[in-house]
């Protein structure tokens, strides 16, 4: 007699717990080099502890911002309306997008910045932190892939730098919106690397190759890094420009502010990935410049692949 065995129709798969990998810029600089290019292949995105701008320059910052959010609503649309600089609120781009916050976009060169006012002085000075920062961690990104030093970094130092920085306000939860909402909606950063660095309130979520969101705890004390589209297309999709999102405030009654960095080239750089990250490979992106890049990206939504569209077919 044959007894039949009972199979269990529903399989419980465990979840995974995911560490976010979270590196201590003091550590060697082989080891940590090492440790970010894993990072950015997994994940496209790791915290860094230990990374050198003093408290002081970030609390300026915050206090600044939070000092310019808390203004009456006609005082901070006297800085213009986001086109794309500028005060925007709930608007995110010129395509339709919307989020539950209010924002501040500011280019970062230096004659943009003149430095006429408190506000300007701490901008100027927390910019040339983070983008000094940012410049370190791309050329730990090359001694990790043994290309030249500066392949990232010079985009980033160059004069004509592209960079941008980005405040964000998420208000406390009102009747007017609910736990759960959007703040900032799913994308991923045209750019070449994120510097982002929030207050002590959650909300920042990334997108995990098996498609589930997975939270980021805040920490005041650290910067998340992500890689940006175009150092997605320079190391031929070997790193992963990560989409993330903002969920609007997850605790009532607290504030959220993050502070973001957007790395980019000059307007006329060229991007292609190099022969020795191609190796024996093709190419799958077609070259372009940042100025292409920009235009294709502000022409369309915020949570279009932007990339697939420069893919060679
Ligand atoms: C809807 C849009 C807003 C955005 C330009 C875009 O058309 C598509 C990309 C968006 C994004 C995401 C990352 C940065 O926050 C940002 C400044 C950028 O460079 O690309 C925004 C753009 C924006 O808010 O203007
Ligand atoms: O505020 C955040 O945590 C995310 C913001 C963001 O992704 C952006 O400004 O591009
Ligand atoms: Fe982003």
């Amino acid at each position: 007699m044959v007894v039949a065995t009972q199979v269990n129709p529903i399989r419980m798969e465990k979840i995974r717990e995911v560490d976010i990998p979270v590196i201590d810029l003091s550590c060697s600089r082989s080891k940590v080099a090492k440790l970010i290019v894993k990072a950015c292949e997994e994940y496209g995105f790791f915290k860094v502890i230990n990374h050198g701008i003093s408290h002081h320059i970030i609390k300026e910052m915050e206090d600044e911002s939070f000092e310019f959010f808390y203004k009456p609503l006609p005082e901070k649309e006297l800085v213009g309306s986001a086109n794309p600089f500028g005060y925007g609120s709930k608007n995110i781009g010129l395509s339709g997008d919307t989020g539950e916050l209010e924002y501040l976009l500011l280019p970062t060169n230096q004659n943009a910045i003149a430095q006429t006012s408190k506000f300007r002085c701490v901008v100027s000075s927390y910019v040339k932190s983070v983008r000094e920062l940012a410049c370190e961690i791309l050329e730990l990104i090359a001694k990790g892939l043994g290309v030249p030093h500066s392949l990232f970094s010079h985009l980033v130092r160059h004069f004509d730098s592209d960079s941008l920085l980005r405040l964000n306000h998420y208000p406390p939860v009102t009747h007017s919106f609910h736990h759960g909402d959007i703040g900032f909606g799913e994308h991923s950063d045209p750019q070449i690397i994120t510097l982002l660095r929030s207050n002590d309130a959650p909300g920042l979520q990334i997108s995990l190759r098996n498609g589930l969101w997975l939270p980021v705890s805040p920490d005041p004390h650290a910067f998340c890094v992500n890689i940006g589209d175009i150092l997605q297309a320079m190391t031929n999709g070997r790193f992963i420009s990560v989409r993330h999102r903002a969920m609007a405030n997850l605790l009532p009654n607290q504030s959220r502010l993050s502070m973001v960095f957007f790395g980019a080239p000059p307007p006329e750089a060229t991007i292609a990935c190099p022969p020795q990250l191609l190796k024996r490979n093709k190419p799958i992106y077609k070259t372009f410049t940042w100025s292409e890049y920009k235009s294709h990206t502000y022409a369309h939504r915020l949570g279009e692949t932007r990339l697939d569209h420069f893919k060679i077919t």
